[in-house]
């Protein structure tokens, strides 16, 4: 039997608070209140992941770096596993990252703009890191979802030939929208590549989770939910009792 399907509730922290975006862009926030408070309220639902986001360190908007700690030192701590994402682009952010305690980190702009580094850190760091492949179409996009940054595929041929062991794959134009994960976007990187695959972007529903669901024996292998949620369209509990029946 496939494996169960790991749910990533999400947290992107905006300028100290829970938002959601559209399509990543920014200006386009919800405002949720208090990361901790809704990072406890996952973990209260069951979470055994979380799914954290410093948007200003990926916007280059300043940080959330302090809030960022404490949020996943309290979860870590909890035995919740916490992947961190946003603005990790050197070895100074990267020691904060793993410092909180997270399970491994994500990185986006970095995998475009400084390949050796990545290369590097991925030689030492192994399955604690990720690659975040965002795209618009079959283009990488990179410095918060704002710059070009190469073509997918090449990009993950690269990576796999480095020894990437994980990458989150976001469709932009779905993020945030509630129309439904790209699937076929899914299938085909885990087509391109051997390494897990985490799903991220634009889930709305339970059938969505159950389609993802689909995908494990192809590769995918977690899904990240965010706006779904915090609009209420399902709960956590019921997210993860989807899967486990999936
Ligand atoms: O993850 C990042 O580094 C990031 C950078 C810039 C804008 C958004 C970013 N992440 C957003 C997410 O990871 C969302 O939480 C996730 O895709 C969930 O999407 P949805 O379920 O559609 O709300």
């Amino acid at each position: 039997m496939a494996p169960t399907l790991e749910l990533l509730p999400a947290v992107d922290v905006r300028d100290g608070q829970a938002v959601r975006l559209v399509h990543g862009e920014s200006g386009s926030e919800t405002s949720y209140g208090s990361p901790l408070q809704a990072a406890l309220a996952w973990q209260r639902s069951g979470a055994e992941w979380l799914h954290l986001v410093d948007l200003d360190a990926a916007f280059g908007t300043g940080d959330n770096r302090a809030l960022i700690a404490e949020v996943a030192g309290s979860l870590a701590g909890d035995g919740i596993k916490v992947e961190l994402s946003g603005g990790i682009r050197d070895d100074a952010s990267l020691a904060a990252a793993l410092a909180t305690g997270c399970t491994r980190v994500n990185l986006g702009t970095a995998a475009l703009e400084t390949p050796e580094w990545v290369a590097k850190v991925i030689a030492e760091y192994g399955d604690r890191i990720a690659v975040g492949l965002d795209v618009r179409g079959t283009t990488l996009r990179g410095r918060g979802w704002t710059r070009d940054g190469g073509d997918l595929y090449e990009t993950l041929a690269r990576l796999d030939s480095e020894g990437c062991a994980r990458y989150v794959v976001t469709d932009i134009a779905k993020d945030g929208t509630l129309t439904g994960p790209n699937l076929e976007l899914l299938k085909n990187v885990c087509a391109a590549t051997d390494k897990p695959v985490v799903a991220s972007g634009g889930v709305s529903s339970l059938d969505d989770l159950r389609a993802i669901s689909a995908l494990v024996p192809l590769g995918v292998e977690g899904a990240i939910v965010g706006k779904a949620l915090y609009a209420k369209a399902f709960t956590l509990e019921e997210a993860l009792k989807a899967v486990a029946a999936a």
